[in-house]
């Protein structure tokens, strides 16, 4: 299916940056110059940061989303936050499965899946994480190994439910590295997935579903990643923090 009948999406993840206030300035040197974007424009923020940003972002085309949500409603989980509890907030959005999770906090694929449907019972938007390290890439293994993350996070989600998932591949060797994938591994795993959605939910839902490619995306790269046709958005980490370099990311994707 012709690419610019799905819908594009470029979504900062801010990581561990940013106070409250400095959340709300970045938001509003952001939003003037994404104002005419042509994609939805997203910064998941820190927990913390989330309400200062949303008041920021009210009457723009910004929308604020989290970085991770625990699968449980409540109860004793000390220092987790629910997707019930983003919901509260307005906040509609939550990335799930990054790979600093899985890298520094133990999160496996099996708990990848049960954030995922915690996040799809709360109603809320999904980004799902997917990615291959430099070793597994090196084995020849990545292709099966971002399959079977794919497959596994998606165990259970029906195709209504798969309309509120985006799918970023980050390879893991390219994220904060300033190593990017070239615009030909980033289109050839993205159309894997794909592929791997087809296989799962047939070829309407696969033609529907955006994917995005995240891992040191910047302004001077992001338009020859962002034309390739399996490559329907961007997940930015550091490009992210900076106004111009994400406005400019915007506008790429807006042509893309
Ligand atoms: O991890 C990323 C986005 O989720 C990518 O981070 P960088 O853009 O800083 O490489």
């Amino acid at each position: 299916m012709n690419k610019s009948l799905r819908k594009a999406v470029i979504a900062g993840n801010w990581k561990m940056n940013k106070t409250p206030t400095e959340a709300k300035e970045l938001i509003a040197a952001i939003a003037p110059l994404v104002k005419d974007a042509g994609c939805d424009v997203v910064a998941c923020t820190p927990f913390v940061d989330l309400s200062s940003a949303q008041e920021a972002a009210e009457g723009t085309n910004i929308q604020i989303g989290a970085e991770n949500c625990h699968w449980e409603k409540s109860g004793a989980y000390t220092g987790e936050i629910s997707a019930d509890m983003l919901v509260s907030m307005g906040v509609k959005i939550v990335i799930i499965g990054h790979s600093e999770r899985r890298q520094y906090f133990g999160e496996t694929d099996v708990t990848v899946q049960k954030r995922v449907r915690a996040a799809l019972d709360a109603g809320m938007t999904v980004i799902l994480c997917v990615g291959e390290t430099l070793e597994q890439r090196e084995q020849g293994i990545t292709s099966e190994l971002v399959a079977m993350q794919t497959k596994i996070a998606l165990g259970g989600v029906s195709a209504e439910e798969l309309k509120r998932v985006v799918i970023a591949y980050e390879p893991v060797w390219a994220i904060g590295t300033g190593k990017t994938a070239t615009a030909e591994q980033a289109n050839e795993v993205c159309h894997t997935i794909r592929e791997v959605i087809c296989e799962l939910y047939g070829k309407a839902s696969a033609d529907g579903i955006t994917i995005q490619y995240g891992g040191s995306m910047n302004a001077a790269n992001a338009a020859e990643l962002l034309a390739q046709p399996d490559v329907d958005g961007g997940l930015i980490g550091g490009a992210s923090l900076k106004p111009n370099d994400f406005a400019v990311i915007v506008e790429a994707a807006t042509k893309g």
